[in-house]
Formats: C-alpha cells, sequence, structure tokens
C-alpha cells in the first residue's frame, strides 16, 4: 500500500505523514529531504544547479537516507546531514535544483526502489512518481498561517518566513499539483492531529487502522 500526501511549502506534509504513517505502522517518505540533500551537497562543493558535473557528484556521495515512521534522517557517511538541510540557505537554493530533470530523475530513482508500504510525501508523490498510490492526499493552508507556524521553529520573522513561502511556492509550481482523484485538505482552520484523523477516516477499506470505537 502506498499514500501520498502532497502540498505547498510548510502545509503540513512531514508532520502529518509521520502521524499517518505511525497510526499504519508503515514508514513515511520525505521526498524534499532528498531535494534539500542535493542542494547541500551542490552548495558545499560550489556546484550550480545546472552544472553538467553535478548529477556524477551526487552519484558519487555516500549518501543514506532513512525513512523511518517517527522522522526521516539521512547521512553522508558518519556525518548526519539531517539538520543541516533544514536552513533558510537550502530553502533559497532548493527549487532550483528541483527544477534540473535529471535531479528530479535522480530522486525518483531512489523513492521508485523502496520497497511498499509507505506513506509518501513531496509535490508529485501522487502524479508523478507513485500515481498507482491507492489513495492521495494535498494539503494547503494560507501563506500567513504556514509562515506562523514556521516562524515558531524558525528564527526569522513571521514577514520574512511568508515572502520566502510565498517565492518557493511559485518557483515549485510546475510540480506541486494536485492529481485529480487527491482529496484537498485546506488545514488552516485543522489541528495537526485533525488533520490526521481526516485522512485516516478517508483511507480505503483495508487500509486504515481498526478504529476502537
Ligand atoms: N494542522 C496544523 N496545525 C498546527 N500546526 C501545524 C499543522 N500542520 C503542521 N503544523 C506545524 O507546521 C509546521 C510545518 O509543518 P511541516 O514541517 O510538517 O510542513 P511541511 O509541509 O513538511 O514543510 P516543508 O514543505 O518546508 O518541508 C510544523 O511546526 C508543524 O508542527
Ligand atoms: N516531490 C517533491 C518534493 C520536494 N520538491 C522540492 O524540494 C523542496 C523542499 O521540499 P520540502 O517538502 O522539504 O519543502 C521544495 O520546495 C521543492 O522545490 C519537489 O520539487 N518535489
Amino acid at each position: 500500500m502506498i499514500v501520498t500526501i502532497d502540498g505547498v511549502a510548510a502545509s503540513g506534509k512531514s508532520s502529518v505523514s509521520s502521524g499517518v504513517a505511525r497510526a499504519l505502522g508503515v514508514p513515511y517518505v520525505s521526498s524534499g529531504l532528498l531535494y534539500r540533500a542535493a542542494t547541500l551537497l551542490a552548495h558545499e562543493a560550489g556546484l550550480a544547479p545546472h552544472d553538467p558535473a553535478l548529477l556524477p557528484h551526487l552519484e558519487a556521495q555516500p549518501l543514506r537516507f532513512e525513512p523511518l515512521a517517527g522522522g526521516n534522517r539521512l547521512w553522508l557517511g558518519e556525518r548526519e546531514l539531517t539538520a543541516d538541510v533544514q536552513s533558510a540557505a537550502v530553502d533559497a537554493g532548493v527549487s532550483a535544483v528541483a527544477a534540473r530533470p535529471e535531479l528530479r530523475a535522480w530522486v525518483d530513482r531512489r523513492l521508485r526502489a523502496l520497497t511498499p508500504p509507505f506513506v509518501a510525501e513531496g509535490r508529485d508523490m501522487g502524479t508523478a512518481v507513485f500515481p498507482q498510490a491507492q489513495a492521495k492526499f494535498y494539503l494547503t493552508a494560507s501563506a500567513r498561517v504556514r509562515a506562523q507556524r514556521r516562524a515558531a521553529e524558525r528564527p526569522e520573522a513571521v514577514d520574512e518566513i511568508e515572502a520566502a513561502l510565498l517565492r518557493r511556492d511559485e518557483h515549485d509550481r510546475a510540480q506541486s499539483v494536485p492529481a485529480p482523484e487527491a482529496h484537498v485538505i485546506d488545514t488552516g482552520p485543522l489541528t495537526l492531529q485533525g488533520v490526521i484523523d481526516t485522512i485516516l477516516a478517508a483511507l480505503p477499506q483495508g487500509a486504515a487502522p481498526a478504529r476502537t470505537s
């Protein structure tokens, strides 16, 4: 079973996917983390996203991706990259990396090599990468709400975060479209648990955990 949870930046994809995955007892897979890893490694090597040397550079790296229900972790050999890829600098550069077809193919190959069941989150999980998924969701919320939530976990001011989110939404627009059959959920008026419960209630028979009441 594959469940896809796509959506705009900071709409709650990782937190919601983790909650749904834990309820189902399966891992969740953050595709954005792989784009973030490519961005960090490109910056550290001084390579622009369009540099033909970038793909061979990425393929030569000992990058390890650990998709678990409680959180996804990234390693470069013994060095953990998980926190390093969640920076404003990576946020600002990641869309240019994600716009390169050869780098999208690099991410997609790694994702399709994973063995289901899992919950996959990102922008194009339900459309391009796992069109065969049994259930598809797409999360939205206003830029203001998303910026306020993010401000609770980052040092930047809300206005600055909101402007950066809007820029990233615009750059990611091409690959961030809900599948026609996706359930679109506005997370603005919902708590995190409310979004998780909405998704669990919409899963097809057999995919959802047994209800106790
Ligand atoms: N429905 C909700 N109610 C309140 N807070 C929420 C809700 N959904 C997510 N959050 C909070 O919003 C913040 C952003 O969520 P999260 O990191 O899961 O989003 P994301 O879509 O994965 O972000 P990104 O696109 O940057 O990877 C987190 O602090 C999370 O706890
Ligand atoms: N399926 C995806 C996932 C992500 N991206 C790009 O990566 C950036 C970071 O993703 P987060 O989920 O961590 O916000 C995102 O802004 C996209 O540029 C993508 O293209 N496709």
